[in-house]
């Protein structure tokens, strides 16, 4: 059996084809500020830069050429046409801070992008059925939020980042740059209705808002922490390759287990095993000799490619000719001399993987869940969880079939079909069509609770998704700006257990179904309004909540209320207006999350049908409100409660999670659009 020697290609075969050189060209650029320089005084990226333009500041500071406003190369903008601006070829000047630039106008109002915060919520229909209490509760809490709104020093999102962008010169930016095409229209939009004008130069430093598919050095380094957004995370991989992830889940459980011994955390906590399928690394030797001993064929394994998506490489492995062959091809591959010499050259790490036999079939199809984790602030961190869709195979599911399409649920694999543009519709439901259906077929016989995808279904996930980043919070590089939307695929079994298949950075935010088209635009632009205004609150050292932007995601972590930030290893550069001496007592902030309502706390079903009895809307709330770990709605981490030594030591910030060193090349080889 082979080991799909295709697949195995060094990457780039992965990256947009219209992006490929620009995210190279970055690479080599020689004039970028040193490791997390704040620049000098001028602030040409307003609103941020104006604020971190009145921090403190010493003496004489040198802008980067991309730094000058341009007068090349300009264009007029106007909000209804991409703008490609130039931001090289300017000399570099020296510049002397004197003036303040005036204060923000404070004035409220939401963040209005058309055709998104006007728009019916998903699962509002129901909403009508909510109950009276409810209701009250939602009237208070407006009233409340209003008048919470009114008592913000600034609150007005337009007011706070585009702090004097209107008044600006066609072809001054502010710039915001997008490498690749996914999700690119929507962003692109998103931008421009701000005022924003988009730049082709991946070189250009002058942005406000930077969104690469593909992550590049260069990036980070030039990064402005406070006066820009980037998207993901740099070392985001340490949840989004299989490796990554596995690795996190099992440090992590080591962690926990040493803090079960502790008489002071016997909170119930989730265990690896119960959500994550069982897993075999095949480039550590011993753990593929294990696998290769427990082996029968009695079961199915999966084998995946450690960085690789869209299902490339995966094979099934059921016999035991099929363990022989991959049983040599692992060996040959270490024994190579080449590879041996340059192990960057090898093909990618692989895992092997329980593969679930049994899936929940709609209608006789497979398919899994696609969520999201929103990082959307990582000093402090602001962490949400955000329904997304499902998928389905077009074929029935046949657990002996060797068609790999009726077994790998992703888009890209349907793709593949020649019926896929005639039934692809088909292939990708709403979370509501999937709450109808378990609702109508499974309910009575399964014994479900109602609206078991709203309810049960939803915690789980935010369980699942909180654990996974508790496991790798302190490990995270963590900038004021940076942000991160990661696609999270869950499996459900027959017997409705939830399993957390991978998690994905950059996941694919294609719009080619109705379905989609529904769902990626508000995930892509809550993600943006939730980036701007949480980056915001942080840099003004304002309260995070209650958050006028949110709206279907549901908060997961508030680390404002739980971590010690300004944290090690990142934003050390950063000045901020000083903090209270103590972080506010969560009480305060479940009592702000309650009163804001709309904003906080009944979003777990942002798309939840009526509440039932069986999952009273009472525990979503509770749910919802951060507990002392700042984990909403999920399980109370014993590492994480105060005074144990995991906490100091997760606050510290620990050493990297040291993936080994083949795994940071599969970084750099691994594939633009995750999670097809
Ligand atoms: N352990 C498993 N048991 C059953 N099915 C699985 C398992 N792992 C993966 N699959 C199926 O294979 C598909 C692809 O797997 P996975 O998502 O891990 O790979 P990928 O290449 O990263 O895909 P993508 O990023 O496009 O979602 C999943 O969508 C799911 O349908
Ligand atoms: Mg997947
Ligand atoms: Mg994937």
């Amino acid at each position: 059996m082979a080991l799909h020697p295709q697949t195995e290609k060094p990457h780039g075969h992965h990256r947009d084809e219209s992006e490929p050189q620009a995210e190279a060209t970055a690479q080599d650029t020689g004039r970028r500020p040193s490791l997390g320089r704040v620049g000098p005084d001028v602030c040409p990226i307003r609103g941020l830069g104006s604020q971190a333009a009145r921090r403190p500041r010493r003496g004489v500071g040198t802008t980067s050429p991309s730094r000058v406003p341009r007068s090349g190369a300009l264009m007029p903008a106007t909000r209804s046409r991409t703008r490609f601006i130039h931001c090289r070829g300017q000399p570099p000047r020296t510049h002397v801070s004197s003036k303040r630039p005036k204060r923000s106008r404070i004035r409220r109002c939401h963040t209005r992008v058309p055709g998104w915060t006007h728009e019916k919520r998903m699962g509002s229909s129901v909403e009508e059925g909510l109950r009276p209490e409810l209701s009250r509760l939602d009237q208070d809490a407006d009233l409340l939020e209003e008048e919470e709104a009114a008592r913000l020093p600034m609150t007005s999102l337009e007011g706070l980042f585009l702090e004097g962008d209107k008044q600006l010169s066609p072809g001054q930016g502010p710039f915001f740059y997008i490498g690749g095409t996914n999700g690119a229209s929507i962003i692109s939009n998103y931008c421009e209705s701000k005022g924003w004008q988009r730049t082709q130069d991946s070189r250009c430093e002058d942005y406000k808002l930077k969104w690469c598919e593909i992550k590049s050095r260069d990036n980070y380094c030039s990064f402005r922490e406070g006066q820009q957004l980037l998207f993901q995370l740099p070392n985001n991989k340490l949840l989004t390759t299989k490796i990554g992830l596995l690795s996190a889940l099992r440090e992590h459980a080591r962690t926990l287990s040493k803090a079960r011994l502790l008489p002071s955390t016997q909170a119930k906590v989730l265990k690896m095993e119960e959500f994550f399928p069982e897993t075999y690394r095949l480039d550590i030797r011993d753990e593929r000799q294990a696998f290769f001993t427990l082996f029968d064929e009695t079961q199915i394994w999966i084998c995946k490619p450690t960085a690789s998506n869209q299902g490339k490489g995966i094979f099934l492995i059921r016999s035991h000719e099929e363990v022989a062959a991959l049983q040599a091809k692992t060996q040959s591959i270490e024994d190579d001399p080449i590879y041996r010499k340059m192990p960057f050259r090898a093909p990618q790490a692989r895992v092997v993987q329980r593969y679930i036999q049994n899936p929940l079939l709609l209608d006789g199809k497979k398919f899994d869940v696609r969520s999201y984790l929103l990082i959307a602030c990582a000093v402090p961190y602001m962490v949400f969880f955000g329904h997304g869709y499902a998928r389905l195979t077009l074929s029935l599911y046949d657990p002996h079939s060797s068609d790999l399409s009726g077994h790998l649920t992703n888009q890209f694999m349907q793709k593949k079909s020649p019926l896929y543009m005639l039934l692809k519709e088909s292939t990708v439901w709403s979370m509501e069509h999937l709450n109808r259906y378990i609702n109508d077929k499974f309910r009575k016989t399964k014994g479900l609770p109602r609206d078991w995808v709203f309810t049960t279904f939803t915690k789980r996930m935010q369980q699942i998704m909180a654990h996974c980043f508790l496991a790798v919070k302190s490990k995270l590089e963590c900038k004021l700006g940076y942000f991160d939307l990661i696609g999270c695929d869950f499996l459900i079994d027959e017997n409705f257990k939830v399993w957390l298949l991978e998690m994905n950075s950059n996941p694919a935010l294609h719009t080619n179904c109705e379905v989609l088209k529904e769902v990626i635009p508000g995930v892509v632009m809550e993600t943006l309004d939730l980036a701007l205004e949480t980056c915001q609150k942080s840099l003004h050292s304002q309260k995070m909540l209650p958050l006028l932007s949110q709206r279907r995601f549901v908060l997961l972590y508030n680390g404002e209320t739980t971590d010690l930030w300004p944290r090690m290893g990142g934003s050390r550069t950063l000045t901020r207006l000083p903090l209270p001496p103590h972080p506010r007592p969560t009480c305060e902030v479940a009592s702000s999350v309650l009163s804001s309502a709309r904003a906080t706390a009944d979003r777990t079903g942002a798309r939840k049908p009526v509440p039932s009895r069986d999952a009273p809307t009472g525990s979503f709330r509770k749910s919802r409100l951060p507990d002392s770990s700042g984990v909403s709605g999920a399980e109370s981490e014993p590492s994480l409660c105060s005074g144990s030594p995991e906490s100091s030591r997760d606050t510290a910030g620990e050493p990297s999670l040291g993936p080994p060193e083949e795994e940071r090349e599969e970084e750099q080889r691994s594939a633009s659009h995750r999670g097809s």
